[in-house]
């Protein structure tokens, strides 16, 4: 069967993949910063705010170094006020001025980045609503929700925060390290001489100890997939007395969580001590050696102070590079994936209504001719072989067949899901290339095997079929297709919400919403799938006779799977491997003695 498997996703990477950082993928991202355009003037400000708050933030050192001096009873520098207070009264107008800025930077950021993604976000899933099926067949419907919700989340992070703070890092770094230079050219190369350590060791713990909660991550997602197969299939696991072997199943996964775990302390533990070591081990070396310094009078006491303040700043800044660029990598990582999407070719519908409003009229006319197709993701395997066949206006044709026959295939190329490769499909005689992709789909319902509900009301579900249908149509077509009563039946009539947290509708009840949905729309051309799961027999018969209203006046190519409902078809094509083996009426075709449907319609047990 051609459905599409909803699937749940739920199992969502724990960290999204990186990708490379090179010249390609930076001008193919580059394409997504035109999003920034129509905000570029808020952008710039903030970007001009952040060069001041940035800017300002380095001025601190250099203001206490001065405080200190004139504490001292030195002169003031730079023009500063030759008193303390005077030069701690600047330093909170600095201050003030930077939290002023930094309000506002912020502010700016977020929204220009919200309205930018909001924009990605919403031409992503229009792109994705209206790419042919073709597209979804190889795609899980999980993946392509991670790539609206966690892709996107990560371009916006690192639009808002990496961007801003990794351009504020390198400021502090740069002007840190000048003045570090200006202050002291020998403490700043004693610095730089023990830096790579640090650097190295953090740069290999680091990734150790990331490898290390990545597993564990992995582990314990493992180990949760336990907790949700066993609850899911409690039944099977209590009929099969597999209690103890689940339980053992976990125990034996939450022991190798806390083993991974365990490995990850120790790194984490010997990084810590090393990194205390090291790193205050670089703050006394630069300290012994500042000291010995302006022992030597090489040195203010001053100069080590602001020397000292613009350290932290720079090993600051230092610090937060690697986790910076590895967000910068994640996020081009997701606006390839992003891209992909939005470079996919769509279908020609659109996605403003009053496009799609009925050009042309079908009368319900509809032919196959040597029709060959085959779907995209398997083009080696033919699934439909020169399939030729007639449905007049108002004609009731059914196609049987056995299981992977090809039967939803034909459904799917009669609502022109895909395109075939050989012959033609015909609306009243007229190419179905010929017609607006609109028009077909505006004039074909499918009343399908699965019902599948939205979460709404069961009054917005049947309008889906007509969007701005008044209540008495919706209401008329819900008697018409038997479900009325059923639904007056609730509390709350054609407002219970239906869906997961609201009532549970049984396979009748929903086969009746369907069709409601369906008479609503008043096709010409109507598709039963019929449903496989056979329901009790007042529901069977409630059901049956809905159909029948929907069929009336109406071309209906009915997929049978019970032959017993398809005796009255005008038509009934019996279908093999992709192939047409017989056609006929229900009294025809069981004349065939080694006929397909008569060997089908005895498998079943009703030959009469
Ligand atoms: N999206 C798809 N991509 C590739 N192959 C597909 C796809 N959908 C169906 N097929 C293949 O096409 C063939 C026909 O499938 P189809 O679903 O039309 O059969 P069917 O007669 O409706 O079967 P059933 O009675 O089980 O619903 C099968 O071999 C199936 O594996």
């Amino acid at each position: 069967m051609a459905r599409n498997r909803f699937n749940s996703g739920s199992k969502q990477d724990a960290e999204l993949p990186k990708a490379k950082i090179n010249k390609q993928s930076l001008q193919k991202i580059s394409a997504l910063l035109s999003y920034l355009q129509p905000y570029k003037w808020k952008f710039i400000i903030g970007f001009l705010f952040l060069l001041l708050s940035s800017l300002t933030g380095l001025l601190f050192p250099a203001l206490v170094k001065v405080m200190v001096e004139v504490a001292q009873g030195n002169p003031s520098e730079y023009g500063l006020p030759g008193t303390v207070s005077g030069i701690g009264g600047i330093a909170f107008f600095i201050l003030f001025i930077q939290a002023f800025v930094s309000f506002f930077r912020i502010r700016l950021f977020v929204e220009v980045s919200e309205k930018a993604l909001a924009d990605i976000r919403r031409d992503t899933y229009f792109k994705m609503i209206t790419l042919p099926m073709g597209f979804f067949a190889n795609r899980r419907v999980g993946e392509l929700n991670s790539r609206l919700s966690a892709d996107l989340s990560q371009i916006q992070d690192t639009l808002t925060t990496s961007i801003a703070e990794m351009i504020r890092q390198i400021i502090m770094l740069i002007g840190g390290v000048t003045f570090l230079i200006i202050i002291s050219t020998k403490l700043t190369l004693f610095n730089l001489a023990i830096l790579p350590i640090i650097v190295v060791a953090g740069v290999v713990f680091g990734k150790a100890i990331r490898n290390i909660s990545r597993k564990a991550q992995d582990q314990l997602a493992d180990s949760n997939t336990i907790v949700e197969e066993t609850l899911q299939g409690i039944s099977n696991v209590k009929a099969f007395v597999n209690e103890a072997y689940e339980a053992n199943r976990y125990d034996k996964s939450l022991r190798q969580v806390v083993q991974i775990a365990l490995k990850g302390a120790t790194y984490r533990g010997g990084f810590a001590s090393f990194i205390i070591f090291c790193l205050f081990g670089a703050i006394m070396g630069v300290m012994w050696y500042g000291s010995y310094l302006v022992e030597q009078g090489m040195l203010n006491v001053s100069d080590l102070l602001a020397y000292m303040l613009y350290s932290v700043f720079v090993g600051a800044a230092m610090g937060t590079f690697p986790e910076i660029y590895a967000n910068v990598q994640k996020a081009v990582g997701a606006s390839e994936r992003v891209l992909e999407i939005l470079e996919e070719k769509t279908e020609n519908i659109s996605i403003h209504p009053e496009n799609n409003k009925i050009k042309e009229k079908i009368e319900g006319n509809l032919a196959f001719e040597h029709v060959e197709f085959s779907y995209p993701s398997r083009k080696e395997i033919i699934v439909l072989n020169d399939v030729s066949f007639e449905a007049n206006a108002g004609e009731k044709v059914a196609i049987v067949g056995s299981s992977g026959a090809g039967k939803s295939t034909i459904a799917g190329l009669i609502l022109k899901f895909y395109d075939i490769q050989k012959g033609k499909i015909l609306f009243d005689g007229k190419s179905a290339d010929d017609y607006a992709l609109t028009d077909i789909r505006n004039q074909i319902a499918i009343v399908p095997q699965d019902v599948i509900l939205f979460g709404g009301t069961i009054l917005e579900n049947i309008a889906y079929g007509k969007l701005d249908a008044n209540k008495e149509e919706i209401i008329k077509a819900a008697q018409q297709a038997n479900a009325h009563n059923f639904i007056m039946s609730f509390p709350e009539g054609y407002d219970t919400v239906v869906g997961e947290r609201g009532v549970k509708l049984s396979g009748g009840q929903r086969q009746r919403i369907a069709i409601a949905r369906a008479l609503l729309k008043d096709p010409a051309i109507l598709i039963l799938d019929e449903a496989t799961s056979s329901l009790d027999s007042e529901s069977e018969r409630l059901v049956q006779e809905a159909l029948e209203t929907l069929m009336k006046g109406r071309t209906s190519i009915i997929i049978a799977h019970r032959l017993s409902t398809i005796r009255e078809a005008d038509k009934i094509i019996v279908l093999d491997k992709g192939q047409i083996a017989e056609v006929g009426t229900h009294a025809q075709l069981i004349q065939k003695e080694e006929g397909i449907y008569k060997h089908l319609s005895s498998l079943q047990f009703e030959i009469q």
